[in-house]
């Protein structure tokens, strides 16, 4: 007997190859334009599915987590980061959310090196500069950046990314300082010096690199008064979340040049960024694209479609979250 394959919404458009396995196994919905929906949007394409693989543009709040109809049972996300997605809200309900971790962290860390970089050496101010026609002078006190090599690399948030971070950073001789939830094991902290706060590992921190997640406990935890910590002339790398940063305060820092630079990632307000860091010749930006390569995206994908096979297989999902 045909039993009838289960309905998945892919709100974002995927890697060619994804969709094609995900059209194998599953009556694919696609948002055939790639535009993010509106929260009426995304509830209303939800009403008529099995599954959703969403990611982090899609937004399920606990209000759009109630308005989900009962036959939807699992939300497979396309991202590790899950801050998008109520948790509490959708375990209450049932629905199981699972993300995709480590597949994306080679492609992350590599990002937060190009921040480290671009912010250390001014590489958005030189390539704007050559770009536009401007570079008509040279000397040796021109566009003179900070040498990261044998500096102290913090890593705040030392999981999955931090850690390969801190390698890429060991690689420019760097020193590894990193303070987590809890201290790592000998095998993996590979000599780094742990630190029991946040404080402490800021007061050492030449290059300060963000790889916790985004969570009420980590909102805002680079503030006036954390900066005010960091070395003079420090720089600052965020490659997890906005929300991590109170822009207001880094702005005014990197303005006093109390911070000499910061390569940013992520933002409070994505897509889109901050006008006002915009402004300033000492910030190196990304517009989100730590996880932005073929090889990560077909990686992302497959994992997700990992975790809604074993769902609908009836066994557990490796990386069910709730
Ligand atoms: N820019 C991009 O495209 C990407 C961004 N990300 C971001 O990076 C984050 C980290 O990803 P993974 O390393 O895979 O996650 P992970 O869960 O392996 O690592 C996070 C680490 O942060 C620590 N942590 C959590 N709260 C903390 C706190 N309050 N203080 C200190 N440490 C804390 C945890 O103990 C854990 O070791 C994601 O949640 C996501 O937001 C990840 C991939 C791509
Ligand atoms: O996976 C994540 O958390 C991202 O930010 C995008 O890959």
């Amino acid at each position: 007997m045909m039993t009838s394959k289960p309905t998945l919404l892919i709100p974002r458009k995927l890697a060619d190859a994804v969709l094609e396995r995900a059209r194998d196994t599953y009556d694919v919905i696609l948002n055939a334009d790639d535009h993010v929906f509106t929260r009426e949007a995304l509830i209303a394409a939800c009403q008529t599915v099995d599954a959703v693989l969403p990611c982090h543009s899609e937004h399920f709040s606990a209000d759009v987590i109630a308005a989900l109809p009962d036959r939807l049972r699992i939300i497979a996300n396309h991202s590790v980061g899950v801050d998008h997605v109520d948790l509490p809200a959708a375990k209450a309900r049932g629905i199981v959310v699972t993300n995709t971790p480590d597949v994306l962290s080679d492609a992350t860390a590599e990002i937060a090196m190009l921040c480290m970089l671009g912010a250390a050496r001014r590489g958005s101010e030189g390539d704007r500069m050559v770009r536009e026609g401007r570079w008509n002078f040279w000397s040796p006190s021109f566009m003179v950046g900070r040498q990261v090599t044998g500096r102290r690399f913090g890593v705040l948030g030392m999981g999955r990314v931090g850690q390969i971070t801190a390698d890429r950073a060991r690689g420019f001789g760097m020193e590894i300082h990193y303070h987590n939830r809890s201290r790592l094991s000998p095998d993996k902290e590979k000599g780094a010096v742990f630190h029991d706060t946040v404080d402490s590992l800021l007061a050492v921190s030449d290059v300060l690199s963000l790889h916790c997640p985004a969570s009420p406990n980590t909102t805002g935890l680079i503030n006036a008064r954390t900066l005010a910590l960091l070395p003079e002339r420090a720089i600052l790398v965020n490659t997890a979340r906005g929300a991590l940063v109170d822009e207001d305060a880094l702005i005014a820092a990197l303005q006093s040049g109390r911070l000499f630079a910061a390569g940013l990632d992520v933002f409070r307000s994505e897509p889109g960024g901050n006008p006002a860091l915009a402004q300033l010749n000492n910030v190196f930006m990304l517009p989100h694209i730590g996880s932005a390569t073929f090889e990560t995206r077909d990686a992302m994908g497959f994992r997700a479609l990992d975790n809604l096979d074993s769902f609908f297989a009836g066994t557990a999902p490796l990386d069910r979250l709730v």
